[in-house]
């Protein structure tokens, strides 16, 4: 039996998903944060995961904000990067990593889209579901709206100085509007990353990681096209879906190697078998 989420990602039955989103202020004192991770998620891995626990962890320690929700938004078809799978399969892995979380949720109004969506614009959207149409949060000295992020690790905003890659105009209009929590990455100059985006050094927050952790999405899929194991690197759900639907595996060979090892998905071809 597949573990595929079921339901047709399709943009006629799309609504924008709120369940996860808190209604209310803990604090009302605070200002309501909303947190958008924008990426190909080829697959999504545990670090994808715990970036949203590290800035909401720095939100609380280190702002004024109050996280009230996150959101996944991956890239759709037309985002021309090997390694991308087909969206519909990067959301339903999306959408079973988070099953486990109260406060993340999997936005696919992103890769539903055939034409490649920048960045700028997928922001406008997540304002226009949280401020317009849901509306501002209620708190005894008045109506506050959310400050919609975008979360990144700081190769995304290291892009930002790369000529050719950002329209300038977008990069001031996301700095500017919205503002990013940026996760410190191993391989990345942080201030190097940020020292020609001055100008906005107010709205992103830098998130140091406590424990480096820098798994990725292209080991994941080099470990897969070598035949090895991807347990513990990405939730099980996603493992298990992974091998169900033979994703990044150019020839088959760790379903092969499963049934003939009585392998549980993802392990490791060289783990002992339970029936030698
Ligand atoms: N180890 C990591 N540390 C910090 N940020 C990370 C890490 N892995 C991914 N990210 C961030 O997660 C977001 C989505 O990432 P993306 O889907 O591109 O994953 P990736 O692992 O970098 O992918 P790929 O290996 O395919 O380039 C990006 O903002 C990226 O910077
Ligand atoms: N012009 C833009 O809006 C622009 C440029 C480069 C990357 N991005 C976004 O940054 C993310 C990068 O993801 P990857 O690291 O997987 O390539 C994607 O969500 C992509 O859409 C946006």
């Amino acid at each position: 039996m597949s573990s595929a989420p079921t339901g047709t990602l399709a943009m006629n039955n799309y609504t924008f998903p709120t369940e996860r989103l808190q209604s209310q202020l803990k604090d009302p004192s605070r200002t309501p944060l909303v947190l958008v991770a924008c990426g190909s998620f080829s697959p999504i891995t545990f670090l994808h995961l715990r970036m949203f626990e590290m800035a909401a962890d720095y939100a609380r320690f280190n702002t004024n904000f109050e996280v009230v929700g996150a959101y996944i938004s991956a890239v759709g078809d037309a985002y021309k990067k090997s390694g991308l799978v087909k969206a519909e399969h990067r959301i339903n892995m999306c959408s079973l990593a988070v099953e486990q979380s109260s406060w993340i949720s999997v936005d696919p109004w992103e890769a539903l889209h055939e034409d490649y969506l920048e960045t700028a614009k997928v922001l406008d959207h997540f304002e226009h579901e949280i401020n317009t149409v849901r509306g501002p949060f209620n708190t005894p000295q008045g109506p506050k709206m959310a400050k919609i992020a975008l979360l990144a690790g700081a190769d995304l905003i290291q892009t930002m100085s790369a000529p050719g890659v950002w329209a300038p105009k977008d990069i001031d209009y996301i700095l500017s509007n919205f503002g990013a929590f940026i996760i410190e990455r191993g391989g990345t100059d942080i201030d190097e990353a940020l020292s020609t985006l001055q100008q906005w050094k107010d709205n992103i927050h830098v998130v140091q990681q406590l424990v480096q952790n820098d798994i990725s999405s292209t080991k994941i899929r080099l470990f897969r096209k070598r035949d090895m194991s991807i347990r513990y690197l990405v939730p099980e759900p996603v493992v298990k879906y992974i091998e169900e639907q033979g994703l990044y595996d150019e020839d088959g060979a760790s379903s092969t190697h499963e049934a003939q090892n009585s392998k549980k998905p993802g392990e490791s071809a060289g783990a002992p078998s339970q029936n030698m």
